[in-house]
């Protein structure tokens, strides 16, 4: 009996060496075969799965999209945040990690990759994290965003913890992870300019593909209110109502409007309209969402732009004038007189027949393009509530061309004119460009001939930058002298030629008069 259990103990003993040996082997054979990973994380969702038996676990999901896919939910965009940092200090067992470009062009950020999972502690109590993403289903039966199907994947964090800790993770830990998400993106917070033409939002096939409909580069524009030259008066009005607006949340919501304001700016090209856009963002730290307006195919695609666009943000339409087809009421009212003049029984003939064929083309073309009325309502829709601090921005070079409609307050706020040089510029431009004053001798030359003559400040501005090594105040404002020159006899010419025109137009007008008069003489005579 002793001696059985004796050898069934040294059996045993045996068994359980052979068993370890095994085990190592297999280890080791699954290391070299890289699947340590693989039963790294599923040995620590058994382990997780164990403790579970004991104290079940409860599981808070967040979704990257909420609201139908309308919009990043920004409880996501913070626990990514925040993982981040958890994904960096638990850096060892995490061994698949996404990396991005970080504010320090030395560094990376990481977080973790699908599948992989992170533990945080907090208060003594232990959580875990799991990113992940789920396949749109294959069956076409993926869900719609705004009448087309999905085919992204849908990503997600799953939050694991212990029953027993509910009350603190709910009520603490969360709070906590949405507070430093948030922090961490402060931290990080890099200024954009982001653009609507990545064309890959929607496919060939009209399904959404994926990922936001805007792209961004880091917004690195060096112009600001201080180096833009402008009327002093008119630049501290533009500051102060930025200021009014940024700090406006509750007077907004006081008033019952929306938390946004519309910004036309209009002059002549060079004069300083995109400049002022950029030194609008700097000032204030918002982003620019600068929007093709051409290459948005809908009313739709433009509202789901525009819920893309987060709050402190510069919204962006540059020569609105030339983007949007503003014809389409003088096309319809061509159509409409046609039908009355076939009405009255006038034939058409073949030709006129195709020129209407050819409109009606148009008209269909245009009928998936953005239209006026969808513009007017991306700026002042019941959509453009949502989110807020917002400053939508439209430039032209054709003031007088667009629909009042357009630019009637409460659209666009502030009309700003951005006009040609005046002396007032000059003397700022020259101080920024040549660090000279008015008591440089040519300064008064200069500014004299600006009285008379429209030069931008672009073409000014080109004028006082020194263009090689031999160059100085002296030379750059005798360049402007000249250029000013020119431009004065040019417009002398111009004027002189149009005078004269204008006074054989008059001539042959006034001989015209004459012969009639003549000829009724002639025929009293008769
Ligand atoms: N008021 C200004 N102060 C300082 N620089 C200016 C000013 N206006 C224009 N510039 C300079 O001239 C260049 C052209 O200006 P900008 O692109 O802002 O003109 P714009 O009004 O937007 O022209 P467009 O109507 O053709 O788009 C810029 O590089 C800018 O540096
Ligand atoms: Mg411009």
């Amino acid at each position: 009996m002793e001696a059985s259990s004796l050898w069934s103990g040294v059996n045993s003993g045996i068994v359980l060496s052979l068993m370890a040996v095994v085990w190592t082997m297999l280890w080791q054979g699954l290391q070299s075969l890289q699947l340590q990973h693989f039963f790294g994380r599923h040995s620590r969702h058994l382990s997780r799965r164990l403790a579970a038996v004991l104290d079940p676990y409860l599981t808070v999901t967040v979704a990257e999209y909420d609201g139908g896919r309308m919009r990043r939910s920004d409880a996501y965009k913070e626990a990514q945040a925040y993982l981040q940092r958890a994904t960096r200090e638990a850096c060892g067992g995490v061994r698949h990690l996404k990396a991005e470009p970080d504010k320090d062009p030395d560094r990376l950020v990481l977080s973790m990759d699908d599948n992989e999972e992170v533990a945080d502690e907090f208060k003594g109590a232990t959580v875990w994290w799991l990113a992940y993403s789920a396949q749109p289903r294959e069956d076409g039966q993926s869900p719609y965003f705004w009448g087309r199907a999905s085919r992204t994947e849908k990503r997600f964090y799953r939050l694991c913890f212990l029953e027993r800790d509910r009350d603190l993770i709910l009520g603490e830990y969360l709070p906590h992870v949405r507070r430093e998400g948030r922090a961490v993106m402060v931290k990080n917070r890099q200024r954009k300019l982001f653009t609507n033409i990545s064309g890959d939002s929607w496919d060939s096939d009209g399904f959404w593909s994926g990922g936001s409909a805007w792209s961004h580069v880091v917004f690195e524009h060096p112009k600001t209110f201080a180096t833009l030259a402008m009327d002093p008066a008119k630049k501290k009005e533009i500051m102060e109502d930025l200021d009014a607006f940024r700090n406006g949340k509750d007077y907004y919501a006081r008033v019952g409007k929306a938390w946004k304001r519309g910004y036309l700016l209009y002059g002549p090209p060079g004069t300083g309209k995109s400049t002022m856009i950029a030194a609008m963002a700097n000032y204030l730290d918002y982003d620019v969402y600068d929007i093709e307006l051409t290459s948005v195919r809908t009313n739709t695609d433009l509202r789901k732009l525009f819920i893309e666009t987060t709050s402190k943000s510069i919204i962006v339409i540059e020569d609105i004038d030339c983007s949007l087809d503003l014809t389409g009421k003088r096309k319809k009212k061509k159509k409409a007189e046609a039908a009355e003049e076939s009405k009255d029984g006038e034939k058409k003939d073949g030709a006129e027949t195709s020129a209407s064929k050819e409109e009606e083309r148009d008209d269909d073309k245009s009928s998936s393009k953005v239209t006026l009325s969808g513009v007017l309502n991306f700026i002042d829709g019941l959509w453009s509530a949502c989110g807020g601090e917002r400053i939508i921005v439209f430039t032209t070079n054709h003031v007088e061309k667009l629909d009042p409609a357009l630019i009637r307050r409460g659209r666009m706020d502030k009309h700003i004119e951005m006009s040609y040089c005046c002396v007032e510029s000059f003397r700022f431009l020259t101080r920024v460009y040549l660090d000279a004053d008015d008591s440089h001798p040519l300064f008064g030359a200069a500014a004299s001939l600006l009285r008379e003559v429209d030069m931008t400040p672009a073409d000014v501005a080109e004028n006082l930058t020194p263009k090689g090594p031999g160059e100085d105040a002296d030379s750059c404002l005798a360049a402007l002298v000249e250029a000013l020159q020119k431009a004065k006899e040019k417009a002398l010419a111009k004027k002189a030629k149009e005078e004269a025109a204008l006074a054989k137009k008059k001539a042959g007008g006034k001989g015209k008069e004459e012969a009639a008069a003549d000829e009724a003489n002639d025929n009293d005579d008769e």
